[in-house]
């Protein structure tokens, strides 16, 4: 579990993160979601205590994680992709990590069983692909058997195969219980992997939600009109809740009438369609107009 309470962050006069509230519950992949530079990863690093709030609290697992006596255990992270000696292999690596947190040496061959680098473990890490990077960053964060894991943007930059992987592993860690918070600008990508979303813009919490919940309330329908008796048929839709927009001659997009409904207003004053089709508005869409409302707003805030 992840507690953050009214976090803000400023680098002078620049705030990073504006009084930020959420909670990430275990047993479910939380996607954190916005667009780059909406505060993320400065969030993150405030989780995992590399960067002091300016204002506000945050606590893993009931407590600061500077108060665990075990905070391997509490969370593994992976924030960036890690500076890794390019001469040190990947076993080496997560040996020494072990042997100076207490962990037992049985634990570096099940990471690495379980990322899938057990084959080129004794490789030179330099000679890694990025894809077996990030796997070696998660094998890393996984190493303390952590309660909590949080990955910061894992997929950036990965193939399929690899994108597919990070997907599974990180369902299976929540469903093995644990607290799973992993970031995207990518509301795609998130749609498949999180089951819960917490949206920022600008350092500001923009939306708490299920992912469930997010599209069925952000994809409004529009549909999309075709006749050569268009201009007539535009009086007889309007109404309260209804927009029309006309992006060329004989083409109605409308929002806040169904599709049956427009067919049988057009039948009833004999006016012909050439198409009638409802289109939704796609996730990456609906996030975009979301983050694009808070933009405004805090603009005009900024010059209130
Ligand atoms: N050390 C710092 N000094 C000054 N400004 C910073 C610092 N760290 C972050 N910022 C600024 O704070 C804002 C939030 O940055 P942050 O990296 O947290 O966003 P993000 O959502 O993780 O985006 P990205 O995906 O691009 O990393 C940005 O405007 C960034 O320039």
């Amino acid at each position: 579990m992840i507690d953050v309470q009214n976090l803000s962050k400023s680098y002078g006069p620049k705030t990073a993160v504006h009084d930020l509230s959420f909670q990430v519950k275990p047993g479910i992949v939380t996607g954190f979601l916005g667009p780059n530079g909406a505060g993320k990863s400065t969030t993150m690093r405030m989780i995992m205590g590399l960067d002091a709030p300016t204002t506000g609290s945050v606590t893993v697992n009931g407590r600061p994680l500077r108060d665990h006596p075990d905070p391997l255990h509490q969370i593994g992270a992976l924030l960036e992709a890690k500076a890794i000696h390019p001469g040190r292999s990947a076993y080496h690596h997560l040996a020494a990590l072990a042997a100076t947190n207490g962990v037992p040496r049985a634990r570096v061959h099940e990471v690495l069983d379980l990322v899938g680098l057990h084959d080129v473990a004794r490789k030179r890490a330099g000679a890694f692909s990025l894809g077996m990077g990030q796997r070696l960053g998660i094998a890393s964060a996984l190493l303390g058997d952590p309660r909590t894991v949080m990955l910061d943007e894992p997929v950036n930059g990965l193939d399929p195969d690899g994108i597919l992987w990070i997907r599974t592993l990180l369902k299976q860690l929540a469903a093995e219980g644990r607290t799973v918070f992993v970031s995207s600008h990518l509301m795609s990508e998130m749609a498949l992997t999180a089951e819960h979303l917490v949206v920022v813009a600008r350092g500001r919490l923009v939306a708490d939600v299920s992912v469930d919940e997010f599209v069925e309330s952000a994809s409004t329908a529009t549909v999309h009109v075709r006749s050569p008796e268009a201009g007539a048929l535009v009086p007889m839709l309007a109404g309260p809740g209804v927009t029309i927009t006309s992006a060329e001659r004989g083409v109605l997009d409308v929002v806040g009438l169904e599709a049956s409904a427009i067919g049988e207003i057009a039948f009833r004053n004999r006016i012909v369609l050439h198409e009638l089709a409802t289109r939704h508005a796609s996730l990456e869409e609906a996030f975009m107009t979301l983050t694009k409302d808070l933009t405004e707003y805090t603009t005009l805030e900024a010059a209130a």
